[in-house]
């Protein structure tokens, strides 16, 4: 039975009524303890949706998270108040590791880049505990390692449960390609979304389906959203702070799924109006597979793991008319959905 920490749920800014996604709820006690019940239920949103809400409060390692990330946010608010120029000390020009500030990637909008700046953090560089990672995480390790450690183990825990209601033995596994000790792009990925201006250039994180196998997302605040195929429009996911995180399956595992799992298509968008009047906090763990996996894309390429990372970014950066013109972007998820 769960503890209900929390169900009152921030309602959407300016109680303007808006579309909201109904996603299910999994929950990780009864997923560690291997009920066959929910593990079919999580095989099923994953079939089907691709998103749901994880609630965290059943097992001591989830309400051990839901502390933590309260940390991780006091440290994001300090962190990005500093200078720009502070923090360009930590930009590593790296798709995995450090700082990049708002604009690099392209926007919502037409001719708008995106509005959101991040610090990353590599699982192999946590794990090795690199003199590489920015001082502020390294002067903050205890938190990060065990942040990161328990992100970690909540995906695999998912990808051991999917694994088992895919039926699947031996090297097929799941887990069989997301080995700890093989070189990945898995990380940690903290999100800022500044104020912005009436008529910035900067506007949100731009439609995508994620590039790796399991998304652990946590926001205390509005703004994501996901594109609904029956409705053929876009949703806002309700935050459900300090309980639940948000969770979503992308390429890599649809791809090692034979393209059974769904991977599913979402944006970030100011609640309000295209400005952005409050800072926006969110933070993401990435589950992604070995570098060398081997992974068919929606075209029936065959691509390393690493590859389909790299070529992702680079196209997150591409102009929309480009975007439009491949399947990258959107993992071919929108031959399957309806154009967004
Ligand atoms: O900021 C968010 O809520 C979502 C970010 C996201 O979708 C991503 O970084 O892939
Ligand atoms: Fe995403």
């Amino acid at each position: 039975m769960a503890t209900q920490r929390n169900n009152t749920w921030p309602a959407f800014p300016g109680g303007e009524q808006v579309k909201i996604a109904s996603l299910d709820t999994v929950d990780l006690g009864r997923l560690l303890t291997k009920n066959p019940i929910e593990i079919k239920k999580l095989l099923d949103v994953c079939m089907t949706h691709g998103f749901f809400y994880l609630d965290l409060q059943t097992c001591k390692e989830g309400l051990q998270l839901i502390d933590d990330e309260q940390g991780v946010y006091r440290f994001m608010e300090e962190y990005f108040a500093k200078p720009l120029e502070t923090k360009m000390l930590d930009d590593r020009k790296s798709f995995l590791h450090g700082f990049k500030p708002v604009g690099v990637f392209t926007g919502t909008k037409e001719s708008h880049k995106d509005a959101y700046e991040t610090l990353k953090v590599a699982r192999e560089e946590m794990d090795a505990k690199s003199e590489l990672m920015p001082d502020s995480v390294k002067a903050k390790m205890e938190l990060f390692d065990r942040f990161m450690n328990l992100s970690n183990l909540v995906n695999y825990t998912l990808l051991m449960c999917l694994s088992d209601a895919l039926g699947l033995t031996g090297n097929a596994r799941l887990e069989e390609s997301h080995r700890r000790d093989q070189k990945s792009n898995t990380c940690l990925v903290m999100l800022h979304y500044p104020p912005t201006e009436t008529d910035g250039t900067n506007i949100g994180h731009n439609k995508h389906t994620d590039i790796g196998s399991i998304t652990l997302l946590f926001s205390e605040q509005w703004g994501l959203q996901v594109f609904d195929p029956e409705t053929q429009d876009w949703k806002f996911i309700q935050p459900r702070p300090r309980g639940h995180a948000t969770i979503n399956v992308g390429d890599s595992l649809r791809f090692l799924s034979g393209k059974k799992l769904y991977s599913c298509l979402h944006r970030v968008i100011p609640p309000t109006a295209d400005v952005q009047t409050e800072d926006r906090y969110s933070i993401a763990y990435f589950l992604r597979p070995e570098n060398a996996a081997v992974l068919e894309d929606a075209d029936g390429k065959v691509v390393a793991a690493s590859k389909w990372h790299d070529d992702k970014y680079v196209m997150f950066g591409a102009p929309h008319q480009e975007q439009d013109k491949g399947t990258v972007l959107t993992g071919g998820m929108e031959t399957i959905l309806g154009r967004a």
